[in-house]
């Protein structure tokens, strides 16, 4: 039976009751973020499926969280080693992993859709799913700048739809933003919030604006500092020390692209400066293009601003 032809109440108990029912989890893509994704919520409980369409990076995220299982599990029962192995035997042990997206829904309570940031693409599978996922099974993707609704439209299931945006790295962000379209069910939102919560992360409700919250206002930073950089104003070193020291950021500018991925970067700005050719601040940058083109896409490529050890 669905949930939607269970609870006839639109009650806040309701959606509780549909969280509560969210035990099965199906990551799509399993980069920086899915992978993320997909160890919270092997920690938090969850049954949880990662999937990706290559191998090699199932096989890279299993190595990464495997890495990071161990630094939360230290950090969460400091001097308890008993405790630490337990939880990370557990969590791992919840957690399945496939290249076969269509297969991995059949018992999904929740969908997550963590791959490349690029519209028809993410259309094409949420369309795949569409077809081969439970009625009751909520869908989301964690698109960083991308219109949920646009995304949702080729599905039959808008009501059960709506954004999920973590940041990176997952394990240690604590924010969660919630997006919603006008079509997002009551139940649907409160129960992604409800869920939120059982992961650890405070959750934040956004409209299907761009960039939601957090993006609209740190992208075009991010671009600011590269424009920076290409007008010769300063180094790329010089502008991280200083928001760091002068902002009080945990990280730089560079430093951060960087790490969330040069790559995903640029797909965001030709996403927004071709749906917003107006706007100063959405405007590609030749340095960047150029860094993407020769392969050089920050930490995951071994280099981007900075080099880093593989
Ligand atoms: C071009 C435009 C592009 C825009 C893109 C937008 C992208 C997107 O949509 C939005 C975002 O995500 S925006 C991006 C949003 N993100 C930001 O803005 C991030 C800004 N940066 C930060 O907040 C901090 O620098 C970090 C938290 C990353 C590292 O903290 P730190 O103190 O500088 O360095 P530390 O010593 O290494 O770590 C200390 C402790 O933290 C823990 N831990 C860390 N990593 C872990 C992991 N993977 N796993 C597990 N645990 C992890 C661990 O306990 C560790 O202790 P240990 O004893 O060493 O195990
Ligand atoms: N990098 C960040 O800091 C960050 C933060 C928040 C949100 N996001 C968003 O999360 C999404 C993923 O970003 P990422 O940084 O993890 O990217 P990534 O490049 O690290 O990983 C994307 C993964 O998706 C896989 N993939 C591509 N098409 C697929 C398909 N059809 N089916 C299954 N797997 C497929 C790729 O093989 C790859 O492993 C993007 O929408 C991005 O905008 C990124």
């Amino acid at each position: 039976m669905s949930f939607f032809t269970a609870l006839t109440t639109r009650t806040f108990s309701s959606s509780a009751r549909m969280a509560a029912a969210i035990k099965n989890v199906t990551v799509i893509g399993s980069g920086l973020m899915g992978a993320g994704i997909a160890q919270v919520a092997a920690q938090t409980g969850h049954t949880v499926t990662m999937v990706d369409i290559d191998k090699a990076a199932v096989d890279k995220a299993e190595k990464r969280i495997a890495a990071s299982i161990q630094r939360v599990a230290k950090k969460k029962f400091s001097g308890d080693e008993g405790e630490a192995t337990k939880f990370i035997s557990e969590a791992i042990g919840r957690l399945n992993t496939s290249t076969d997206a269509v297969a991995s829904v059949g018992s999904a309570d929740l969908v997550v859709e963590a791959i490349v940031e690029n519209i028809g693409v993410k259309q094409k599978l949420f369309k795949e799913l569409d077809q081969a996922a439970p009625e009751h099974t909520i869908f989301a993707s964690n698109t960083s700048s991308l219109p949920i609704g646009k995304i949702a439209e080729v599905t039959d299931r808008k009501d059960r739809f709506g954004g999920l945006h973590f940041f990176n790295p997952v394990p240690v962000m604590k924010l969660l933003e919630v997006v919603r379209i006008p079509e997002t069910s009551q139940d649907t939102y409160e129960a992604m919030c409800v869920w939120g919560k059982n992961m650890g992360k405070v959750t934040v409700e956004c409209k299907d604006t761009p960039g939601f919250i957090v993006n609209r206002l740190l992208v075009p930073y991010m671009f600011e500092s590269v424009r920076m950089l290409e007008r010769g104003d300063a180094s790329a070193r010089d502008i991280d020390v200083a928001m760091k020291l002068g902002a009080g950021y945990p990280m730089g500018p560079f430093e951060l692209m960087d790490y969330v991925g040069l790559d995903t970067g640029k797909f965001i700005i030709d996403g927004w400066a071709k749906e917003y050719p107006e706007n100063p601040l959405y405007q590609p940058s030749e340095l960047l293009n150029k860094m993407v083109a020769e392969g050089k896409l920050g930490v995951k490529s071994g280099e981007g601003f900075y080099t880093y050890k593989k």
